[in-house]
């Protein structure tokens, strides 16, 4: 009998699923989009059951593309969108829409939640900046508001979590996503009680936590029914989306470093110990393996500012026309600079109100340096982030590139020069559902260890190395760049 792993990613915009083989290469992935309803203006949120079918069809398609039985698949992971929140009934059913990491309603809990606990108590108990659409913050939010909720919810549950409860029939969360919520202690890896009464709640209303790569349970009949898999296949806790991409791309030692500009941008670095930004800049999350932590950096902003000048600013070009004009003019164009912050900012400012702006704007401007602007601005916006990771010891000789931008070169020539790093394009697509799958993999005893489950990841393209010519004019740009914030709430 083959050995094969399937892994499911549960992300804001659609689920993807990943067939991998014994040795963990992928065979094929396939994936279903969904909407984000928005009832408010600033709310998003999803129900449950959309992930559900959207699981269902996705798990058909690749296994009919990657020619595997449904009774050949010997275990399945899960990776889902962090922060988010599902409320649910004692008998597991969602008591209302999950209310997504992206929802912004919950900014003034952030805030009374912020002078309540103080900075350091909050560094102390969770390592991390509170913001809204986090866990805890959707929850305060839900008892101002909807007490029926509240009243009805016996246990608060994170999208993966949610999904693997309509699969197995069993309660559960693991520490990865776990972290995300802000209910949660990274020091001790425990449900925190300073945080948990600042919420209001009783330990119990959280699932009981399981390593990463534990195998919770085997697929119900009905479950196993509506994927075309058998019942009773394992399925493991899974991960938070991004510990498990870094699982997928190879990302498990401390030293390695991956930087993602996808529709948001990411840094990601594991650590042996944890270690917060005294300031919480950044965030300090568990890893899905034991012990081992990330820093993560979160521009709200990355590749989605370019999707914005494409669809809303300069309608009628593709991202790639678009982007050789931009290669065609001077780097730093002519005293042009892009904020990204069109939906406000996490690193480096924790600002859920700030706003983007081009500045330095002359009648010599047009397609080619708006566009070239808006790319350098979401590059400068991620060196703000490795700079807060250099002030904690993190040093990449390299940084492994990550997310839709890997599409473009410039995108990748950007990085190079305003990192002053080699760039290594990463060569695997969809390395969250394959992380989620290769956590299965350990989860069955597939793989021995971590490392073993990485061997098959595909080695990064070949490095684009940085352009010292570039490098010392964006050096240059660099501190211009950095003072259009403060400069901007100044004169708010
Ligand atoms: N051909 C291209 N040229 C330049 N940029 C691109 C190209 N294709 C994609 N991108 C960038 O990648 C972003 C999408 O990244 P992706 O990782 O696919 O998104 P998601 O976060 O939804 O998975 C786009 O918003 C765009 O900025
Ligand atoms: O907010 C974060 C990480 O802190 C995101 O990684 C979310 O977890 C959602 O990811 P996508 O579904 O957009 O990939």
């Amino acid at each position: 009998m083959n050995r094969y792993l399937l892994g499911l990613d549960l992300g804001t915009s659609g689920l993807k699923a990943a067939v991998l083989d014994g040795s963990g290469r992928m065979l094929a992935s396939a994936g279903r989009e969904y909407a984000i309803d928005s009832p408010r203006p600033g709310w998003a949120e999803q129900d449950p059951q959309v992930w559900y079918t959207a699981a269902c069809a996705a798990v058909s398609q690749v296994l009919a593309e990657s020619g595997v039985r449904g009774d050949e698949v010997q275990g399945v992971g899960l990776a889902g969108q962090m922060h988010s929140l599902v409320c649910v009934d004692e008998n597991g059913a969602a008591v209302r829409p999950a209310i997504l990491w992206a929802d912004q309603r919950s900014a003034p809990q952030v805030k009374r939640l912020n002078e309540q606990i103080g900075r350091e108590k909050l560094a102390a108990s969770a390592g991390n900046p509170v913001a809204a659409g986090f866990a805890i913050s959707s929850w305060l939010w839900l008892r101002e508001n909807e007490p029926e909720t509240v009243r009805r919810t016996r246990f608060l549950l994170q999208p993966k979590d949610m999904l693997r409860f309509m699969l197995t029939g069993v309660i559960g969360g693991e520490p990865s996503d776990a972290s995300a919520t802000l209910l949660f202690d990274p020091h001790t890896w425990t449900w925190s009680p300073v945080l948990l009464e600042a919420a209001g709640l009783s330990p119990d209303r959280l699932p009981p936590l399981h390593p990463s790569a534990e195998v919770c349970a085997g697929l119900t009949s009905a479950a196993a029914r509506d994927l075309n898999l058998k019942a009773g296949t394992p399925v493991v806790y899974g991960g938070s989306d991004q510990a498990v991409q870094a699982l997928g791309q190879g990302i498990i030692d401390v030293g390695q470093v991956s930087g993602t500009i996808g529709t948001g941008g990411q840094w990601f670095a594991p650590l042996a110990q944890p270690v917060h930004d005294p300031q919480l800049r950044l965030h300090l999350f568990c890893h899905v393996l034991p012990a081992r932590w990330h820093l993560e950096a979160a521009i709200l902003t990355a590749g989605l500012a370019l999707r914005w000048l494409r669809d809303q600013v300069l309608t009628g070009g593709g991202y790639t026309e678009l982007a050789d004009a931009a290669a065609g003019v001077a780097a730093a164009t002519d005293g042009l600079f892009f904020l990204p912050y069109l939906a406000g900012e996490r690193t480096p400012h924790m600002d859920p109100l700030a706003t983007a702006a081009f500045t330095g704007l002359t009648l010599r401007h047009g397609r080619a340096h708006l566009t070239r602007a808006v790319m350098e601005g979401v590059v400068f916006a991620m060196r703000e982030g490795l700079d807060l990771l250099e002030g904690l010891g993190v040093h990449p000789e390299a940084v492994l590139a990550c997310g839709g931008s890997n599409r473009h070169p410039l995108w990748l020539k950007l990085q190079a020069n305003i990192y002053n790093r080699p760039i290594q394009p990463a060569a695997s697509p969809e390395a969250t559902a394959r992380g989620a799958a290769l956590l299965a993999g350990v989860g069955i005893g597939q793989f021995d260890s971590f490392s073993a489950a990485v061997q098959a990841v595909p080695a990064p393209h070949p490095a684009v190395l940085p352009d010292p010519a570039e490098v010392e004019k964006y050096d240059r740009a660099y501190p211009r760049f950095k003072q259009i914030y403060p400069a901007l709430k100044k004169a708010e």
